[in-house]
């Protein structure tokens, strides 16, 4: 892209929640900013939009739309780059396969899904899907270290307005359970690069016969790279779930938490393994006829329920069955959908605080709350979970209304460790070795693997190691207390390890390294005096705590500012730490109200203004920049936030108060005398007709809304539906 096309600022088409909410701010922002001359353009990373952009050959000419996943991937690494980026949907196979249909219905001959390809064909077509799948936008765009907490304004609404927070007592029996070995945690391997083992490398596995195949080909090593290689035993991890199914206390539910989106192909089939194994005394009566269905435990008892629906007599066994084991942790018991039925359901970033902030309660089959045994099989990080819990247990809920504010620095860029491993992760097909060879022929990891074994590779690499340690220290500097979460006795902490060390010795600063557990009591313990801390960590940490702290201390993490610093100069900045919130949709289509909050979107924007005006010397940028702020601190204290109900605010009527706030704002600033001229008269207007515009705003709450489709709506539909006033749109033209 060359330097003279990149827009200034580029807000991203994204799924559900987010994408709907932008319905109504993006005109917003873009008639505001035009009045600064800034261009504010759209890229599409919908998963619809890939599906699309990946299959032209499947399309007439006028349904193709460009690859804007891979545009974007590029301008990322460019000094010119300033995206806003909202959450879109990790896809779990159930969702892709969905969002497949729905195209198709919608006249898009994109290819089925091929569950089992078995021409070379199909092969290719479920290549092409893989790619889609999973956490797919979010490494490719993440080219920089992440920068997560609360504005000021955010964090002290919080203290004044505390949220409801559940009771901690030492009876809970919440708790964690993980594997007491034979996990990712304990089969760990990890070496640096040296200069001599930089260069080309593959990945095999030979069978116990002597047959060797490539599994991945063309690998890359930089010097200095940390290759982590690991896996998790099958027969282990079913002996675990077997003996913690057994050992459930009555009146506790049994849940499993994982991330099976963004770890699209271990966390799937962990999950499967959980299915699989409470599901066991059904699948060995009936495991043939469902598989012939097309089912396969990996999707869930939801898509088990779906391929027998019909068949009494499997119905009936399948209740039974269910019935005859522990009581489940439900995602939603009015629908009676369990823990184990959709696997993009189960995201423990979400899912853990959502428990801890309750007071270690889950929703049982009866819409009850109860106690939770919580299964996080692998130890690489359940231990923050697991001392999260001790310390409520032991000290009682937290108080929000005096704590400090934890935020993060995250090693993130250029696919840090597992969080980017897709394509070096994979499911071992029999008894036999994995190997990572380098050019020389030299072997560099080697695991002993058994059947059905789940092996994986990670990476991370020099330049963005240093950059993190380096934000570190200077986002500690800012703050007060920190600690990098490393633990000396894994060895892939242990590698990174040897690049922390030296660098703090040469800032002459001095900051604790302690392995997640201790590092859990240290933040719980400062941030309970008050004091602020950054938790300085890895990247999947860093998706953990960025939801676990800010739904501790806000409520939600809707609301963080995240930040990322792009290692060639741009700048990405992410909306919240949340994701698409799928619920919110659901209730937008039943009575159209729509309580996604875009607080983090804000705090991105006027990140993003200030940026550019940096960047690209764009004064007016600046003044944009700071009325975005003083509207968002004014939503804070006027309560325009969304709500939950129809009839109170929603994400619409929060946008105007926002549009408002913000046009005051820059009416009465003194730096820009043009852009003060241009926003009085908007100003006084959006005062003026408050109570027509909301009004409007108001008028189609509490009956069903119709998108014209759920991944791929019909623009038309959500613009009506977003954009009820015609008093607002009139005045921001
Ligand atoms: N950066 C990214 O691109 C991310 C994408 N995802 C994707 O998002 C999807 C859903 O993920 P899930 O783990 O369920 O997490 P979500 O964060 O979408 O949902 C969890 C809950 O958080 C609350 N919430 C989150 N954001 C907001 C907001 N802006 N305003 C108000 N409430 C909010 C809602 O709870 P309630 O309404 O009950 O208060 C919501 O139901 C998945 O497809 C996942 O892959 C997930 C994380 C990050
Ligand atoms: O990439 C994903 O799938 C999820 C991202 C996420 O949850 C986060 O970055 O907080
Ligand atoms: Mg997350």
């Amino acid at each position: 892209m060359a330097q003279s096309q990149t827009p200034d600022i580029i807000y991203t088409i994204v799924d559900e929640a987010p994408e709907l909410a932008r319905g109504s701010l993006l005109p917003i922002i873009r008639a505001f900013a035009s009045a600064a001359d800034i261009d504010v353009e759209t890229r599409d990373i919908s998963l619809a939009g890939r599906i699309l952009a990946t299959f032209p050959d499947y399309l007439q000419e006028d349904q193709r739309i460009s690859d804007d996943l891979a545009a974007l991937g590029e301008l990322v690494k460019t000094p010119e780059a300033n995206v806003i980026k909202l959450p879109n949907i990790s896809a779990s196979v159930p969702q892709l396969v969905a969002a497949i249909k729905e195209l198709q219905g919608q006249g898009y001959a994109v290819p089925d899904y091929p569950a089992e390809p078995a021409t070379d064909e199909e092969k290719k077509v479920r290549a092409r899907y893989d790619a889609i799948k999973g956490s797919a936008v979010n490494p490719v765009l993440r080219e920089g270290n992440s920068d997560r907490r609360s504005a000021k304004a955010v964090k002290e609404y919080a203290k004044k307005n505390p949220h409801s927070m559940g009771e901690w007592t030492a009876a809970s029996k919440t708790c964690v359970a993980s594997m007491p070995g034979n996990d990712f945690f304990a089969n760990e391997k990890s070496a640096t690069i040296t200069a001599a083992q930089a260069g080309v490398a593959k990945i095999t596995f030979t069978d116990a016969a002597g047959n060797e195949t490539v599994l991945k080909d063309g690998l890359k090593y930089l010097e200095g790279e940390v290759v982590d290689a690991t896996f998790m035993s099958a027969s282990a991890l079913r002996a675990f779930i077997k003996a913690e199914v057994a050992s459930m206390e009555p009146g506790v539910l049994f849940s499993v938490h994982l991330k099976a989106t963004m770890m699209k192909v271990s966390d799937p089939i962990i999950f499967g393994h959980f299915v699989s194994v409470y599901l066991e005394d059904f699948l060995a009566k009936h495991g043939d006829t469902v598989k012939a269905l097309g089912f396969n435990p990996n999707a869930g008892i939801g898509d088990l329920e779906a391929k027998i629906k019909g068949n009494a007599d499997l119905e009936a066994d399948l209740a039974a069955a269910l019935a005859a084991k522990p009581p489940m942790y439900m995602v939603n018991s009015d629908k009676g959908i369990t823990n184990l039925h959709v696997p993009s359901d189960v995201i423990i970033d979400a899912s853990m605080p959502a428990v801890i902030r309750a007071g270690g309660i889950g929703w049982g089959p009866d819409g009850k709350p109860a106690d939770t045994k919580c299964c996080i099989p692998d130890n690489c990080y359940a231990t923050v979970y697991d001392e999260t819990i001790n310390y409520f247990k032991e000290n009682g809920k937290l108080d929000v209304t005096s704590c400090g504010a934890v935020s993060n620095v995250g090693l993130m860029a250029q696919k840090a460790e597992e969080y980017g491993s897709h394509p070096t992760t994979f499911e071992i097909p029999s008894k036999g070795t994995v190997r990572i060879v380098l050019a020389s022929g030299e072997v560099l990891h080697e695991h002993a693997v058994e059947t059905g074994d789940i092996w994986r590779s990670a990476t991370a690499k020099k330049a963005p190691i240093l950059d993190w340690i380096q934000l570190g220290i200077a986002r500690t500097k800012a703050t007060g207390k920190a600690a990098f979460w490393l633990d000396a006795t894994r060895a892939h902490d242990a590698e990174i390890i040897k690049y922390v060390e030296p660098a703090l010795k040469e800032a002459g600063i001095e900051i604790p390294i302690l392995a997640p557990r201790e590092a859990t009591r240290f933040t719980l313990e400062e941030m309970v005096k008050g004091n602020d801390v950054v938790t300085i960590t890895g990247n999947v940490l860093r998706d953990y705590l960025t939801d676990l702290f800010p739904i501790l201390e806000l409520g939600t993490s809707a609301k963080m500012l995240s930040i990322v610093k792009l290692m060639n100069g741009g700048g990405m900045f992410e909306t919240g730490a949340g994701g698409s919130a799928p619920k919110h949709v659901e209730q937008l289509v039943k009575e159209n109200h729509l309580r996604w909050d875009s607080l983090g979107e804000f705090c991105a924007l006027g990140e993003s203004f200030n940026f550019l005006a940096e960047a690209k010397g764009k004064t007016k940028a600046a003044v944009l920049g700071a009325a975005v702020d003083a509207a968002t601190q004014k939503i804070l204290e006027n309560g325009n936030s969304p709500e939950r109900k129809v009839g109170q605010n929603d994400n619409r009527s929060s946008h105007y108060w926002f549009a408002r706030y913000w046009a005051e704002a820059l009416a009465a600033q003194g730096d820009d005398a043009d852009l003060a001229a241009h926003f009085a008269p908007i100003a006084k207007a959006l005062a003026e007709k408050e109570t027509t515009i909301l009004a409007e705003l108001k008028a189609d709450e509490g009956k069903p809304a119709d998108m014209g489709g759920y991944y791929h709506s019909d623009p038309a539909k959500i613009d009506a539906i977003m954009r009820p006033s015609a008093t607002l749109n009139a005045i921001i033209g």
